[in-house]
């Protein structure tokens, strides 16, 4: 039985796709093989030794201790793309927010109850404090051009609006997915200087954390109007107060306020909803949960953070996967273990991720002892090995 930690509610279209014959699953479980969550924090978390991997059910992995997880051997997993689509539909509505009275209009409109008949003619005197701009026309700055980014500049420009985008690192795969009609800008100050908006759509990481600060406000226009549907990390509130009291700033729209930002004028606060639609939770979760099968009963790794892309077909017999420090002579001395064993490899995979090298062996026999996969981790370098019999 392979048990599975969840650590925030998974929809159970994903869930329902572990056998129950094969797994347990449960909020609470003690040493389970894989951990499945979405933004829990797992810094503070001991890692049991008996976990595998971790799955986020979503894209951001900025709440897994990574470089934990590698030194210990788990994989980590996250579900690329899948609520992409979520998270464009509400930066498209961040963009009318940030732009029209809205979220305060409601808020006010609100205030009426109790005023009876005299309800509609306030409405009319009222709403002249609500008026807003057209997006239409406006020139949207979308930094990071990955998943969401692609998706959201090319909405934005069928609106009507002149998109331009900035991403040192686009892969190819997404470059062949934005539209033609949007400007890819080289330079973080001439996308910045031109925008009316800007969108942020990158990871948070170290080298992230606090990106947009006075000097890019420095290279903003006056009135310039921000969406943050990223993390909150990404933006330094204390620059940010104050680009909001000189005027430079007109409007932030995030999805992750603090006590901060929501006690802040011209801040409209989303509770997270990105990527909470019924659509997002049910693509994270099953892509997540096949993810994991994939590893726990393969050693197939598809979608790591922290480990290469490696599948390799079974052909019947045990199924050796080593992870080992990417450097030489590793290979040969793992394959004379083997030997020395009588073990004939069948099918071997070997691949690289930075500073980790994973191999996938398959061997005829069908079982394996515990004797040789001592002899394997006793390897100097090798850092992760498992067996999986048939
Ligand atoms: N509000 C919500 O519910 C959600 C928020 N997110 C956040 O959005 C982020 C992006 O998500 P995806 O588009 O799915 O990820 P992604 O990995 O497909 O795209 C991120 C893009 O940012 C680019 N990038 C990284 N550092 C950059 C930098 N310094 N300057 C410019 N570009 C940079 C990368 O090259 C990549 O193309 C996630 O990391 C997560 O933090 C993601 C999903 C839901
Ligand atoms: O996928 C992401 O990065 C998200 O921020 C979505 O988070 P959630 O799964 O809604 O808690």
């Amino acid at each position: 039985m392979f048990k599975i930690q969840t650590l925030n509610k998974i929809d159970p279209d994903g869930l329902g796709l572990f056998p129950l014959d094969k797994y347990e699953i449960a909020s609470e479980i003690p040493n389970p093989d894989a951990v499945v969550l979405r933004s829990f924090n797992m810094h503070e978390m001991e890692l049991p030794e008996s976990l595998k991997a971790v799955a986020r059910a979503g894209a951001g992995v900025n709440n897994i201790p990574i470089d934990k997880c590698t030194e210990k051997g788990v994989v980590v997993f996250n579900t690329p793309g899948a609520n992409a689509n979520g998270v464009k539909e509400l930066v498209i509505a961040g963009l009318l927010l940030a732009s029209r009275g809205i979220a305060e209009g409601i808020s006010w409109a609100k205030t009426l109850v109790g005023k009876g008949e005299e309800v509609p003619s306030l409405i009319e005197q009222g709403k002249k404090n609500f008026a807003g701009q057209e997006i239409k026309g406006k020139t949207l700055a979308v930094i990071g051009l990955g998943a969401i980014g692609v998706l959201v500049a090319n909405a934005a420009h069928t609106l009507g609006m002149k998109v331009i985008g900035y991403d040192p690192y686009m892969s190819v795969k997404q470059a062949l997915q934005l539209s033609n009609q949007v400007k890819w800008v080289k330079g973080i100050q001439s996308l910045l200087s031109q925008a009316d908006y800007v969108t942020l759509n990158i990871p948070l990481t170290p080298e992230t954390k606090g990106y947009i600060n006075k000097e890019k406000f420095g290279m903003m226009k006056k009135n310039v109007r921000i969406l943050n549907f990223a993390r909150g990390g990404l933006v330094d509130i204390n620059d940010l107060k104050e680009a909001i009291a000189s005027g430079k700033v007109a409007s932030y729209v995030t999805d992750f306020p603090n006590e901060e930002t929501l006690k802040m004028d011209k801040v409209i606060a989303i509770p997270h909803l990105g990527a909470s639609t019924s659509e997002s939770e049910t693509n994270c979760a099953i892509m997540a949960v096949n993810q994991v099968k994939d590893f726990l009963e393969d050693g197939n790794i598809k979608n790591s953070v922290n480990f290469p892309e490696a599948q390799m077909e079974r052909n019947g017999g045990a199924r050796i996967i080593i992870a080992n420090q990417n450097i030489p002579n590793m290979v040969s001395q793992i394959s004379s273990v083997l030997a020395s064993e009588g073990l004939n490899i069948d099918n071997m995979l070997n691949k690289k991720h930075e500073n980790i090298a994973y191999n996938i062996i398959d061997v005829t026999r069908p079982e394996i002892d515990e004797g040789i996969k001592a002899k394997l981790k006793a390897i100097e370098g090798v850092f992760m090995v498992r067996v999986i019999q048939n």
